[in-house]
């Protein structure tokens, strides 16, 4: 037993708070010292300035418990491979500082660590790798050093710090290690560091610690069950602690609730947005710290749902605190900034700061509600729900019986014009019109976003530039990026998207039943951000949206131009989606829209059409009993939205961080022509799996690591494709960039798409320069 006495956790909390700053002032001072303009003392300045604000703002805002340590200059597990000291020995050899943006980035000829989504959102986190001889031990201090600063603000804090099962599950195995090896097998050399810093964090007086381990919400084996176990058990049983908070969340943690809780750890967060009422687990001596308010999406809470789900637990556990379902990192910052949203639409959202004081006005009313009078069971519940509570103060909720099934018919076949025929005919067809070298080489699509365009956007918003000479300078653009891919010697060119603030947020803009925000940013990785649009009603396609951008950029030019389209699941993945029908319902919607575009495309004459799909994954339910009937649909979903394509148009299709690897049959099922995948910054990973010799259909993996801002070598390049040409025919390899460049300069891009087309054309000499055949 242990000898700790927690003191009790207070009413409220949140598991976690966005941290780039309500007006983004992390990504300007990130991306200033980046530049060489800014000092690290300028950004640390810049990073002690937000987490006080925040800290400030919870107290406020009357929340009980305030986390810390939920600041990060780039990634909250890279931080936690730096504070356990998993540093790999390539990047040792630098300060402090350096190492850890080499590590996110990449800098002078050492490329940076993977970085892959946070389960299922659009957050990328940098995946850490870990060997059997990487030493753990406690080398920093930011957890202390960021209770101490809030502590000298008066205000005290709870550190949230990344659990040892899920930092390990996220893990990668350090190249070269024995094979069979897995970071979870070094769990019992990693426990001794998580035991020093749980020791130093008692002994700085702290009384609550939070240790998050989504990893539980997904399917796990009995041996990471075993894992859950001994490492909580050992934690538990350390004589000087804080009191432990396990949160799981983005779904329901299973069989990982009974191991948990088995363990001595004082609370555990369940996420009751997405998980159950827990009836699998005896959680009487437990306090549960409830997320009934999400994190996950832009809609005011439900006040008699989110009462009855805490009253539900109250029944079960020593103690409920009211929380957040998951960090609110997730959402942007106040929804009260938007004064350009329909008022009606603008009541029934809530952000971080709406969703705090959520949770706060759901504690009182919990404390005010009495304790029923006799235990609630699963069956009874239903019939002894408390009366319904007024809504929640500042907005309105959702309305409490949702609008009518959809209108989408549940159709599998996608309606089509002609239908498309096989691969094999279709891609005779192609060949024959489009007469592409083997080997050919094009983009992901956007070009650098020049400080210009973006300037000039702004000044269209705020009626400062007319539309005739927005317009102009969009069309200067185009010609400037077909005229620099004529000159590099590109063989598929695109348009360079100046057009878009973003892939997804463009479409929005012109579809019926989205609205977009103004200051709703969401960190997507280290300094950057995306704002998602909000997808509140059905969605329509008034009038085309690409295609005079695509008739322009291929009336300049002789070689083909691709037309550039988000996907239905993208769009949708990449929004705040209405929670009144089916996703999927949804999902079709989009598609439907998507496919008058390609239609309208191709009657302009676009004789190649990429819908991207970087999202594919993101949504794959985290377990896998759900993972086929997603995948189906959202295949459905895109066949739908490029069925209306005829047989010589070739469908190009993009993904990403969709690690295909992963979800390769679904990526076959596409039945795209073309396939352009992220690989250079997973060092090929893809390729080396099995089903992709078995991939029909041609396929680009990525040569080029656009993340960082690192040119690759021709020589590198054309290693990449040989690994390329090792696992399938030369006639169906593409060679592309992992991604789209709007991120980069002009002066990298360049540089990289030189040796990109010099390494191309290096091969292209061993494969004999021959129009693209079949069979
Ligand atoms: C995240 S995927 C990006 C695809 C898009 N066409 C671009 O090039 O930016
Ligand atoms: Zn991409």
């Amino acid at each position: 037993m242990t000898a700790v006495r927690p003191s009790p956790f207070p009413a409220s909390t949140v598991l976690g708070y966005p941290r780039i700053g309500p007006h983004r002032e992390l990504k300007r001072a990130l991306e200033s010292y980046w530049s060489g303009h800014g000092t690290w003392e300028e950004l640390e300045a810049t990073g002690a300035r937000l987490r006080e604000e925040t800290w400030r703002r919870l107290g406020a805002l009357g929340l009980g418990a305030a986390p810390s340590n939920t600041f990060s200059y780039y990634d909250h597990v890279l931080d936690t491979a730096v504070l356990f000291d998993a540093v790999p020995e390539r990047y040792r050899d630098r300060s402090p500082e350096d190492a850890y943006f080499a590590m996110a980035r990449g800098a002078d000829g050492l490329a940076p660590l993977r970085m892959t989504k946070w389960f299922d959102t659009n957050y990328h986190y940098i995946v850490p790798e870990i060997g059997i001889d990487t030493a753990f031990r406690l080398a920093g201090d930011k957890p202390l050093a960021e209770v101490r600063e809030a502590r000298a603000l008066g205000v005290d804090t709870r550190p949230v710090l990344l659990g040892p099962v899920t930092f390990l599950l996220l893990s990668q195995p350090a190249p070269g290690g024995p094979s069979g090896f897995a970071p979870l097998d070094r769990l019992p050399d990693l426990l001794p560091a998580y035991e020093r810093l749980l020791e130093a964090l008692a002994a700085e007086g702290v009384g609550w610690v939070q240790l998050d381990e989504p990893a539980l919400v997904a399917d796990r084996t009995e041996e990471e069950l075993a894992a859950v176990r001994t490492a909580y058990r050992r934690l538990g049983a350390l004589t000087s602690r804080p009191a432990l908070l396990v949160a799981s969340y983005f779904g329901d943690p299973g069989d990982a609730l009974p191991a948990l809780a088995d363990t001595p750890v004082e609370a555990i967060g369940l996420d009751l947005v997405r998980g159950r009422i827990p009836e699998n687990a005896d959680l009487s001596g437990k306090t549960v710290v409830a997320g009934v308010v999400s994190g996950r999406d832009v809609w005011r809470t439900r006040p008699d749902r989110a009462l009855s789900a805490l009253l539900a637990v109250r029944e079960r556990a020593a103690r409920v605190v009211v929380s957040t379902s998951c960090s609110l990192l997730h959402v942007p910052y106040d929804v009260e900034r938007e004064t350009d949203l329909d008022p009606a639409l603008r009541h029934r959202m809530a952000f971080a700061e709406q969703k705090v004081a959520e949770v706060v006005e759901l504690a009182a009313l919990l404390a005010a509600s009495p304790a029923p009078p006799r235990p609630v069971s699963p069956a009874s519940r239903r019939g002894s729900e408390p009366p319904t509570p007024p809504p929640l103060s500042g907005g309105e909720p959702a309305p409490s019986s949702p609008v009518p099934p959809s209108s989408v018919p549940a159709t599998s076949v996608p309606a089509s014009r002609e239908g498309r025929s096989p691969y094999a005919v279709r891609a005779a067809a192609q060949a024959e019109h489009l007469r592409l070298p083997v080997l050919p080489v094009t983009t992901i699509g956007s070009f650098p976003q020049t400080g210009e365009l973006r300037e000039a956007r702004a000044a269209l918003g705020a009626g400062r530039l007319d539309e005739d000479g927005y317009e102009s300078l969009v069309r200067a653009e185009i010609a400037r990026v077909i005229a620099l891919q004529e000159r590099l010697g590109l063989d598929v060119l695109v348009h360079g998207e100046p057009e878009r603030n973003d892939m997804v947020q463009y479409f929005a803009e012109h579809l019926d039943g989205f609205a977009v925000t103004r200051h709703g940013w969401v960190q997507s990785y280290g300094s950057r951000c995306t704002r998602p649009p909000i997808l509140h009603g059905d969605v329509r396609r008034p009038e085309p949206i690409t295609v005079r951008w695509s008739r322009y950029a291929g009336s300049l030019t002789d070689r083909p131009v691709k037309g550039m389209l988000t996907g239905p699941v993208t769009i949708v993945a990449w929004s705040f989606v209405r929670d009144d029908l089916p996703l999927r319902d949804v999902v079709f919607q989009v598609a439907d829209a998507v496919r008058d575009e390609v239609r309208d495309l191709e009657d302009a004459g676009v004789a190649i059409i990429q819908v991207d799909e970087p999202a594919l994954r993101e949504l794959l339910p985290l377990r896998r009993a759900s993972q086929d009937a997603y995948l189906a649909w959202a295949v459905d979903a895109y066949r739908r939205a490029t069925s209306g394509a005829g047989d010589r148009t070739q469908i190009h299709t993009h993904l990403c961080y969709s690690d295909a690897d992963q979800i390769i049959a679904a990526v076959d099922a596409l039945d795209a022509d073309v396939t352009s995948v992220e690989s250079a910054r997973s060092h090929a990973r893809l390729l080396r799996e099995p089903a992709v010799g078995g991939f029909e259909r041609g396929l680009g993996a990525g040569v080029y690591d656009i993340h960082s801002p690192r040119v690759p070598e021709a020589a590198e390049i054309e290693e990449s494709l040989r690994a390329a040409l090792r696992v399938l025919p030369a006639d169906r390899v593409w060679v592309n960039p992992d991604c789209g460049l709007k991120t980069r300069t002009y002066g990298e891009v360049e540089a990289a798409l030189t040796n990109v087309v010099k390494a191309a054309h290096h091969l292209r000499g061993d494969h004999q320069c021959r129009p693209l055949t079949v069979e």
